[in-house]
């Protein structure tokens, strides 16, 4: 990391400072300073847990929990935004209790917390500033509009904040009711997406589903903050990640590509853009099919002038209406259902293709690595890369890389579903009458996505 950072006469970015995109930071994106990050994380993780007497670290594992609370604090009471107006100096507990009508005693020992755990700075006794970490969840705005609109606070902000929120907030709870979810029979044994850990943990049984839960009164607020968080997780990819794996090139020219579930139809977009013959089908729920005519209004509006994207309201457990088109996208959507459902999401699509019909399945979505290492003469999907953690580390770098983890966890607390190894998506694919015959890993830098490319079986 040094050799690159002086070859390029860059210092490497200090956890004193705040956060700012500069090209010092850009730099970290180069995929040698990447990889060497991740292993000394992983190394020092696993240092820690080697070193460290056991009960110890079981025990900072069991109150780990106080760390999203009081992240959450922080965060919902505009900390951070104070802090940032008193720069690298920082800001007596008093003054910032007073600025936001909190308790200074209180709010300083959260503080104190959070900084003990290198999130935000105690500068002097009581005087606390921002640092590198504290500094992401700076909302942009200024303290008297967080202030004056508090329902809207995270309108227009970047979506890490709202992300932090929701997170600390609907999930955090939701995670509190693990166990009983899991010991139930009627929610450990099920695949509804009405027994969930997060309505569980909300009593609210009657909801059919977390989205019903989010549009009913009195989770307008949650609502939405939700709506910013997802477009915050949506920022964390390149739009045109789409293009960086499976070779769209290879499908006929003038093709149809059906993106199911669709959302605005963000992948479609930057497709439809490097292929301006392909014509593309948007499918969602009527609602949402709505709003990404608008989108595409705004992105592209010539493709919707000639025709070669059209918009649908499709219910995806319903039969397809696009019968033989060149391929099905299906981003971020499996994730969302349990396998009985997810099984007839991809038997659909399948019946919509007649079996001498090329159409080319690219499920896109993270994947769950096991945490041994495999065998060394497995047979590999084509595209699937053995780890590159270096012995002894554990092989999925173990928790400086547990974000597909995170996900997982978060998918069965909201929906009752998950993300899933190679060899799940693999049997879930062949049982719906896919072949599974390559893999696109996503790169580090795009949280994981990978393209899972399927034919007809
Ligand atoms: C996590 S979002 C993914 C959106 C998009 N594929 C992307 O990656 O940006 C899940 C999408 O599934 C849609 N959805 C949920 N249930 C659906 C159903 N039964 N039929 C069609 N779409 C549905 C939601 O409206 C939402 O747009």
């Amino acid at each position: 990391i040094d050799t690159i950072y002086s070859d390029q006469g860059k210092v490497f970015p200090s956890l004193d400072q705040s956060y700012t995109l500069d090209s010092a930071e850009a730099l970290r994106n180069d995929p040698r300073v990447q990889e060497a990050c991740i292993t000394i994380a992983a190394a020092a993780f696993q240092l820690i847990a080697t070193v460290r007497q056991p009960q110890t670290s079981v025990f900072n594992a069991t109150c780990s929990y106080y760390l999203s609370a009081t992240l959450r604090v922080a965060c919902e009471t505009n900390v951070v935004e104070v802090l940032r107006d008193a720069g690298s100096a920082g800001m007596h507990v008093n003054a910032i209790g007073q600025r936001l009508n909190l308790n200074p005693p209180l709010l300083g020992r959260i503080l104190r917390y959070l900084a003990t755990h290198h999130i935000f700075r105690e500068v002097s006794p009581d005087v606390f500033a921002n640092n590198r970490l504290s500094s992401v969840i700076d909302k942009g705005k200024s303290v008297d509009d967080l202030l004056s609109t508090p329902l809207t606070k995270y309108d227009m902000t970047n979506g890490i904040a709202a992300l932090v929120g929701h997170c600390t907030d609907e999930d955090y709870k939701g995670a509190g009711f693990l166990l009983e979810h899991l010991t139930d029979p009627d929610s450990g044994f099920s695949s509804e997406p009405s027994k969930t850990p997060m309505l569980r943990a909300f009593g609210a049984s009657e909801s059919s589903n977390v989205w019903e839960w989010f549009e009913s009164p009195g989770n307008e607020y949650r609502f939405k903050r939700f709506g910013v968080a997802m477009d915050g997780v949506n920022s964390m990819q390149p739009t045109d990640a789409i293009l960086k794996g499976f070779g769209w090139n290879t499908l006929p020219q003038d093709g149809t590509v059906v993106d199911v579930g669709a959302g605005l139809g963000v992948s479609s977009v930057a497709l439809a853009k490097a292929f301006p013959s392909m014509k593309f089908v948007v499918q969602d729920r009527p609602k949402v099919v709505e709003e990404a005519a608008k989108y595409w209004e705004g992105k592209y509006p010539e493709a919707v002038r000639e025709t070669r994207v059209t918009f649908a309201s499709q219910d995806f457990f319903d039969p397809q209406p696009v019968k033989n088109p060149s391929a099905f996208i299906l981003k971020q959507i499996v994730h969302d259902w349990a396998d009985e459902y997810t099984e007839r999401i991809l038997r659909r699509l399948r019946e919509a293709v007649d079996d001498d019909h090329q159409c080319t399945l690219v499920v896109i979505d993270s994947l769950i690595p096991y945490a041994c290492r495999q065998e060394d003469n497995r047979q590999l999907i084509p595209g699937e890369r053995p780890s590159s953690a270096p012995l002894p580390l554990l092989p999925n770098f173990g928790p400086a890389d547990a974000s597909p983890y995170f996900t997982d966890l978060s998918m069965w607390v909201h929906f009752n579903s998950q993300e899933r190894t190679l060899g799940h998506m693999e049997r879930l694919l062949k049982r719906s009458g896919w072949k599974l015959t390559r893999i696109y890993p996503g790169e580090r830098s795009s949280a994981h996505l990978v393209q899972f490319i399927s034919v007809p079986l």
